[in-house]
């Protein structure tokens, strides 16, 4: 038997690429994770935004998770774009079934360009069924603000947050700080019951942020695969990110992607 590493996404697809299942893959590869996904859905998307989505039939979602499961036990897995509440329900229950892991939760909700990748009634299915089951959750300041309930206007809104969300069963939560006003650096807050954690970054004025959220959560995913514990998971995610937006590629005429190279050429 093979020990290599193994990671799964379980997200919609980007065609062009620089989100969804095709940012998580390159990311779990750069990271020396063996990547798997199962498709939530199918967007026609690029850098100017997304045209249209395609949602793939639940029953299909739940045959590529049973394909996995039987054969290809993952390390890890994040979940990603899940779209509508039946989607959720079946993944939810097929995690609970099989007792996977190392489960990263980034609560996809709307696009960078405006576009809702999650049905606004599929909310509190993400609460009630997919939250408790993560292990680390990812939210950005108007996900965590959705998930609460409550605004998030300044430090202690984002601690109260990350306390309110481990209320709700998530272990661990990481407040990614890139919604935060431009002047702010994108500090972003882990708190796993007991520590309160801020990883900092140095803010990069850019438009290159396509897939910035899904690279940082895979990127999390990895590490775990590999075996790195969640806090030195997350410790990488940052560096890789921050690379990943600093050394942008400037492809296509809207948010274009981050570049995933970046991190290994610096340091690997
Ligand atoms: N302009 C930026 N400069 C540096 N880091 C950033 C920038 N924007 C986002 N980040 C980082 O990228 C990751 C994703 O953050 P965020 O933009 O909040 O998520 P999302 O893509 O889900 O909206 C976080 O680690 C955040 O701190
Ligand atoms: C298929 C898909 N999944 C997720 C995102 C969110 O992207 P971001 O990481 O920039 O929040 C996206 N634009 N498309």
């Amino acid at each position: 038997m093979s020990n290599t590493p193994k990671a799964l996404t379980i997200a919609g697809s980007d065609s062009g690429g620089g989100a969804g299942i095709q940012a998580d893959l390159k990311t779990f590869q750069e990271l020396g994770a063996y990547g798997m996904s199962v498709i939530t859905a199918v967007t026609a998307q690029n850098t100017k935004g997304v045209q249209n989505i395609h949602a793939i039939p639940v029953e299909m979602v739940a045959d590529q998770l049973k394909s996995i499961a039987d054969d290809l036990r993952p390390e890890s897995l994040k979940t990603g774009m899940l779209f509508s509440a039946e989607i959720i329900e079946a993944v939810s229950s097929h995690i609970e079934e099989y007792q996977w892991t190392n489960v990263v939760v980034d609560p996809v909700m709307i696009a960078k360009g405006g576009s809702e990748l999650l049905k606004k009634d599929a909310i509190e299915a993400l609460k009630k069924h997919l939250l408790p089951l993560a292990d680390i959750l990812t939210p950005n300041i108007p996900e965590a603000e959705q998930l609460t309930g409550r605004k998030i206007e300044n430090k202690q809104d984002r601690e109260d947050a990350a306390k309110f969300l481990h209320g709700l069963g998530a272990k661990k939560i990481v407040i990614k700080g890139g919604h935060l006003p431009n002047e702010n650096e994108p500090v972003d807050l882990y708190y796993d019951g007991e520590r309160m954690i801020e990883f900092e970054g140095k803010r990069i004025i850019t438009t290159q942020t396509h897939g910035t959220g899904c690279t940082f959560a895979a990127a999390i995913t990895a590490e775990l695969a590999v075996g790195k514990s969640p806090i030195e998971a997350v410790e990488t995610a940052k560096t890789f990110i921050q690379e990943a937006i600093s050394a942008p590629l400037h492809l296509g005429s809207g948010h274009g992607p981050t570049n995933h190279w970046a991190y290994r050429r610096k340091y690997q």
